[in-house]
């Protein structure tokens, strides 16, 4: 790291498996962490603003990052500048953030990822946007289009007298880009669910059945169905004709990915409107710890998992078995202000970092 957040400068070198960094409040745990989400997510998990993350006395920020994915050395950077962010791989800058994705996997826990499950249908879309740009580049440029036609089909709806082949145009696209988003979101949380259900009952001790539903917006039609591509695409299309009239009182697009919604079931109870702090706290972890074994699944080797300051939210026994089970697969990095939940870890089985004042010492 140069220049970022507390950081003039910090070069680390992480262990395999566990490593811990320890400090007390407000030392740059968090920054830390945040520049290796940054590497891989192409942006920070804190802030949308990027320069933000430059450090006050300084105008440009950099992150490089040396990272090897199924057994490829590669190396990954980005500088930030107030006017914006440059990214490259192995040296070769990318046109595209969407280029620089991909390269490298990451999953994030943190105390504000209650939200996914008490927060808004946006933050679970933003959560499978996210997933599903590090493993399926290719989603994110259908999202992103999708994205665009929606915004203009909109704008359209918003004026005093609508053209409505300029609607037929933008409804084709819709429904072409929007059947690729949903049947992307559709297959990922099928797999999410079955690691997610048995990852659950381990955390539960078995008590409680985990069940995960994606909701798709186009659900309300009776017959759809979620199997090829062309077949949704047509759906899509004859669902966009017939809510024009809808469309054009409300003066936007009622329906499509950006009102997709996904629910958590436990023992066929809404965990939304049910289930106490506790077992909230429970499903969001399961669906994080999912995540890993998706992002295996997919790209063929285990993200890098980022722990901010999460431990001490779960009993003793939890945080153990959290550690345990991670350390000989999953590379880990943990904040934490105490090593109270590390204490009955062998010597040896993690690597021990230092935070104080923006510099870490090993
Ligand atoms: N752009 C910046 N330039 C300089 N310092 C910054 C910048 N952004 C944040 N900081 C400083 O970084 C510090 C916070 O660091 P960080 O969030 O990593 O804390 P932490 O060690 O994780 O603490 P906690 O245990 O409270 O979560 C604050 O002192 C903040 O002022």
């Amino acid at each position: 790291m140069e220049n970022f957040r507390n950081y003039e400068t910090g070069d680390i070198a992480l262990e395999d498996g566990v490593n811990v960094f320890i400090g007390e409040n407000a030392q740059g745990k968090t920054n830390a962490l945040e520049a290796i989400y940054f590497l891989a997510m192409g942006k920070s998990h804190r802030t949308a603003k990027d320069s933000e993350c430059i450090r006050s006395t300084a105008s440009r920020a950099s992150i490089r990052g040396e990272i090897t994915v199924k057994e490829h050395p590669h190396t990954l950077q980005i500088d930030i500048t107030p006017n914006g962010k440059r990214a490259s791989v192995n040296g070769v800058s990318q046109s595209k953030m969407t280029d620089f994705l991909g390269h490298f996997q990451v999953v994030l826990f943190a105390p504000e990822d209650l939200q996914l499950v008490k927060g808004s249908p946006g933050v679970r879309r933003r959560f499978i946007d996210m997933e599903l740009g590090q493993t399926h580049p290719k989603y994110l440029y259908h999202l992103t289009q999708y994205n665009r036609v929606l915004q203009q089909r909109n704008t359209l709806l918003k004026q005093a007298t609508v053209d409505w082949d300029y609607i037929g145009v933008f409804d084709e696209q819709l429904a072409e880009h929007g059947a690729e988003v949903t049947l992307r979101r559709h297959r990922f949380i099928e797999e999410m669910k079955k690691y997610a259900s048995d990852i659950h009952e381990h955390i539960a001790h078995g008590r409680e059945t985990l069940c995960i539903a994606y909701q798709p917006s186009i659900r309300t039609e009776s017959d759809f169905t979620l199997e090829t591509v062309t077949s949704l695409t047509s759906q899509y299309l004859r669902l966009l004709q017939t809510k024009r009239q809808q469309d054009f009182q409300t003066r936007h697009t009622t329906v499509g990915p950006h009102r997709d919604d996904m629910a958590f079931f436990i023992d066929d109870q809404s965990v939304q409107s049910f289930a106490s702090q506790g077992q909230q706290r429970t499903v969001a972890l399961a669906i994080r710890l999912a995540e890993i074994e998706f992002i295996h699944q997919e790209v063929g080797d285990y993200p890098v998992l980022l722990l901010d300051d999460v431990l001490s939210e779960l009993d003793d026994q939890r945080q153990t078995n959290l550690i345990i089970s991670m350390h000989d697969r999953v590379q880990t990095v943990i904040t934490t202000t105490s090593l109270a939940p590390f204490h009955g870890m062998l010597e040896g089985q993690m690597r021990l970092f230092h935070v104080h004042s923006g510099i870490i010492t090993g």
